[in-house]
């Protein structure tokens, strides 16, 4: 292909993301345009094709960004090349988000006929227009028999301050204004237009790792071109690679002899070492390098801390290679080893959020196999103690001593819930029993107000979004940003089963509710460890105060003899049974105690409420 020819192609391609609170119908819509552009044929057609993970189908949320290749016959005779990013529209991975806005220059923004804009759309559209990407407004679901597009579409114009006079009405499910859609973004998405002889320079915004081939690099071509043979730099590990394969998802690999500015696609270069590969690095040329990288993303910090062990110690390296294989393309995963007396060696693991935990924990256990003990998430607190010096403690378990502390720090958030009128009551309700400070009320129009609260991240973490959900009806949305550092009468707790001290099992809560907590956990214990042939007392502590207590009873007959069946197979079965049943069970001392055991101090208002 010669220069014309690429600068002819250049002007066909359009880069764009879309953006949208979660369930307003991304990956439905992403669906619709798949198969208006023949991408997929019928037969390959699966629901929620971009949602690759097994993961991501099952729990109908989209969480790593794909990026695909489609070809659209316009009005106007002419093809037209996109490159669709997804985007997924959680709280937890925002920073999934402005990463893949950074490889486009348009952004298809859905918001739901019914529902209207809420907090997570904001929060999104916010990062594009940041971006300076030209929004292409689409109000979804208009089949359903609540939906109110006018409404919404003076919410977009009152709400995010863009022309929605021209917003695209349509309906992902039964596919109208789908192709009117794709029209508005040939005419309304500017073409990239990057130097197509300028050297190589290309933004790394996604990663996996590929038994075969190595290191995968999904990159947005901003200047030049690459193709296979070429010899590579990555300017931030200062690394060179000579480049194997080019190509697009289309949505499968195709294999292309080169990408050009403009292009989003893949790369590999039999990259082994995982930790050469960062996203938001730059590519260029090694023969004829760029002056300047470009802008990396914007470093996410994990906000929640946990143990991850493995219910066999011998799989402690299995874990740590899974855990390498996972933070290449989940920059925001952090981990460093760390060891439990009770649990034995393991990794403490920093995540985004409880989303994102659960996620790790789940890919953890499916794609490679492991089988994990995990312990209640902490935040991360900022001590000071008496002699002056600050410590930072993210595992409750090493909590200085109180009478070497000054001071505890915990990180508060600025949560913002938008709620229907109706709903304000329970909203403040829940806020201030989570300890949270209001801030301010805005009323956005005739029947929906911004609640606006300073409330501590470790209240947040555990079951407020629940709570929300389910003391609203599910019409509150939630958004959050960390603001500061403040501090709390906070008590470090420690957990004794059968009188010695449970390291993994240590929380820290506010001194008023620290009684409460403690027996509601003592109890949850109990519950929750399974009997054994000889009576386990159970034991909260303040230092070496006991403030709750309780006791497993011992076994009263032989339950074991049970098993002694005459017929073979029966046995195996019972055997095997039992097998599994211990599987996510970890010896601590005498004691066997199950994965439920080390949540038990997330569960906290239901039975607050019981007594
Ligand atoms: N009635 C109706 N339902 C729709 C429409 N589009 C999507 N849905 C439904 O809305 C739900 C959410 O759709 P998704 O496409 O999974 O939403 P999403 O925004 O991709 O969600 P995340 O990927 O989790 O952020 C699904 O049950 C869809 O079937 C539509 O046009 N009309």
């Amino acid at each position: 292909m010669d220069l014309k020819q690429m600068k002819e192609r250049q002007k066909h391609i359009r880069n764009f993301s879309i953006v949208a609170h979660i369930d307003h119908g991304k990956s439905t819509l992403a669906d619709r345009i798949l198969e208006m552009t023949d991408t997929v044929s019928k037969r390959e057609m699966q629901d929620q094709l971009l949602d690759s993970m097994d993961l991501e189908r099952e729990r109908g949320i989209t969480i790593k960004l794909n990026a695909v290749e489609l070809h659209y016959h316009a009005k106007d005779g002419e093809t037209y090349i996109f490159h669709l990013i997804d985007t997924p529209g959680h709280v937890d991975f925002s920073y999934e988000v402005s990463r893949s806005l950074a490889a486009c220059e348009g952004a298809v923004l859905v918001v739901d006929a019914a529902q209207g804009v809420e907090a997570q759309t904001l929060a999104n559209v916010y990062l594009a227009i940041d971006d300076n990407l030209e929004i292409v407004p689409v109000i979804n679901k208009i089949d359903l028999p609540s939906a109110q597009p006018e409404v919404v579409r003076q919410e977009i114009e009152d709400m995010i301050g863009i022309d929605a006079s021209e917003a695209v009405l349509a309906s992902a499910k039964v596919g109208l204004g789908i192709e009117e859609m794709l029209e508005q973004i040939v005419y309304n998405i500017p073409a990239p237009t990057g130097d197509l002889n300028a050297p190589l320079k290309a933004l790394i915004f996604d990663s996996v790792y590929d038994d075969y081939r190595g290191v995968v690099l999904s990159i947005r071509v901003v200047e030049g071109t690459v193709k296979t043979g070429d010899r590579i730099r990555l300017m931030n590990s200062n690394t060179e690679y000579e480049v194997v394969e080019v190509g697009v998802n289309s949505p499968k690999p195709l294999k292309r002899d080169f990408l050009m500015a403009g292009d989003v696609g893949y790369l590999t270069a039999s990259i082994k070492d995982i930790q050469d590969t960062r996203v938001g690095d730059t590519v260029t040329s090694a023969t004829n390098p760029t002056a300047k990288p470009l802008e990396g993303y914007r470093e996410m910090h994990p906000m929640v801390y946990s143990g991850l062990y493995p219910t066999d110690n011998a799989k402690y390296n299995d874990l740590r290679e899974a855990l390498e294989k996972l933070q290449l393309n989940d920059a925001a995963l952090e981990f460093e080893p760390e060891t439990s007396q009770a649990l034995g060696f393991g990794f403490r693991a920093g995540f985004l959020g409880m989303l994102h935990m659960d996620v790790v924990q789940e890919r953890l256990e499916r794609e490679f196999n492991m089988d994990l003990i995990t312990t209640a998430p902490s935040v991360t607190y900022d001590v000071e103690l008496t002699d002056g010096a600050h410590r930072v403690v993210d595992n409750p378990s090493e909590m200085p001593e109180a009478s070497g502390i000054k001071e505890i720090n915990e990180p508060f958030v600025k949560a913002t819930v938008m709620v229907p009128n109706d709903y304000v009551g329970p909203v403040m309700e829940l806020c201030q029993r989570k300890r949270g400070i209001f801030v301010t009320m805005d009323y956005l129009d005739d029947y929906r107000v911004n609640v606006i609260y300073d409330i501590p991240l470790s209240e947040i973490i555990f079951d407020f979004f629940d709570r929300l959900k389910s003391s609203t009806k599910g019409y509150a949305s939630l958004d959050y940003e960390i603001i500061e550092n403040r501090p709390s009468d906070l008590v470090k707790i420690d957990i004794l089963l059968n009188s010695s001290k449970v390291d993994a099992l240590s929380f820290i809560a506010h001194r008023d509710f620290a009684q409460e907590r403690a027996r509601t956990i003592v109890v949850r214990l109990k519950n929750v460890i399974p009997r054994q042939n000889f009576e386990i007392p159970i034991q909260a502590a303040i230092g070496a105060k006991i403030i709750a207590r309780t006791n497993i009873k011992a076994y009263r007959k032989d339950v074991t003899a049970k098993i002694h069946t005459g017929d073979p197979d029966r046995r195996a079965k019972l055997l095997d049974k039992q097998k599994r049943g211990k599987k996510r069970m970890k010896s601590v001392g005498t004691v066997d105690v199950p994965q439920d055991a080390f949540m038990a101090v997330l569960k906290t208002d239901e039975e607050y409420n019981k007594k």
